[in-house]
């Protein structure tokens, strides 16, 4: 076991821009924790569907290629990684391509299977090697870890996750607008929210957490304080 402050598993799920990433990494790190990105492994697969020049709605041929991929999803809260074939592809699965092709992808049930298989096995290692585990996505208090200690469902207006949105890309180098970037935020709400299997929606004892006035360092301060509330946090004894 290792010497992380917290024990056990903390799911973040919520629509996209509402910050779980942001959030995530930086509770797992305050905590000594691991860190899950499971969006980047469905937008790694999303990449891999796209290389291979599949249709990705063609759900036959999307679940060929999910068995195909290697895909190797690091949970180091300071540098998460996503390595596709061999080769990093961190920045690749941000970019407009991959995320207009996500959501077909990451509604097909093989793809799921064989993802949620990988972060179960990944949140069982952490557990024993650190301690604990903070998971961000949109099915993980429902589906992945519904035994998780402390489930948050982050939520904030459309239009704030927009601005935030936009912001992000202005700042990578990527031009977009708040519009446009609102037009696609409510499209990925939609598709992510009726999909027939595992669509997001906050777990039935999840913690609803509004984020549209909160600064990250304010996101932060709730999350910590749910994770006392909880006994999730231990106070290592020693050097
Ligand atoms: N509370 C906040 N206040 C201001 N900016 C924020 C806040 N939370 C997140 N952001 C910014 O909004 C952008 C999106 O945040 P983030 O990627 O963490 O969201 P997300 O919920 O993980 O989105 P997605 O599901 O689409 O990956 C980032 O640029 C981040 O810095
Ligand atoms: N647990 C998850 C995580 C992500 N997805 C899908 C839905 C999202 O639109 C897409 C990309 O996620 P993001 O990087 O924006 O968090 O992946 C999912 O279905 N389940």
């Amino acid at each position: 076991m290792g010497h992380g402050e917290l024990r056990g598993v903390v799911a973040l799920d919520g629509p996209s821009g509402t910050g779980k990433s942001s959030a995530a990494r930086r509770l797992a790190a305050a905590l000594g924790a691991r860190y899950l990105d499971t969006g980047a492994m469905y937008r790694a697969i999303a990449l891999a569907v796209l290389r291979a020049g599949v249709d990705p709605e063609d759900a036959e041929r999307v679940a060929e290629v999910a068995r195909a991929a290697a895909l190797e999803q690091g949970d180091d809260p300071e540098r998460s990684t996503t390595v596709l074939d061999g080769a990093d592809v961190g920045a690749e699965i941000r970019g407009p391509e991959v995320t207009l092709a996500v959501s077909p992808v990451s509604a097909v049930p093989q793809v799921r299977e064989l993802l949620v298989a990988r972060q179960r096995a990944i949140i069982a290692a952490a557990l024993a090697e650190a301690g604990g585990i903070v998971v961000e996505g949109r099915d993980i208090g429902t589906v992945v870890a519904p035994d998780a200690g402390l489930k948050v469902y982050l939520t904030a207006d459309a239009q704030a996750r927009a601005q935030r949105r936009a912001r992000q890309d202005s700042a990578s180098g990527r031009a977009s607008t708040v519009d446009a970037t609102l037009a696609d935020v409510r499209r990925r709400d939609a598709y992510d929210s009726t999909r027939a299997v595992s669509p997001l929606r906050p777990a039935a004892d999840a913690v609803e957490l509004d984020t549209t006035s909160l600064d990250l360092k304010g996101v932060l301060a709730a999350l910590v304080d749910l994770v006392e509330r909880r006994g999730l946090r231990v106070v290592a004894v020693g050097g």
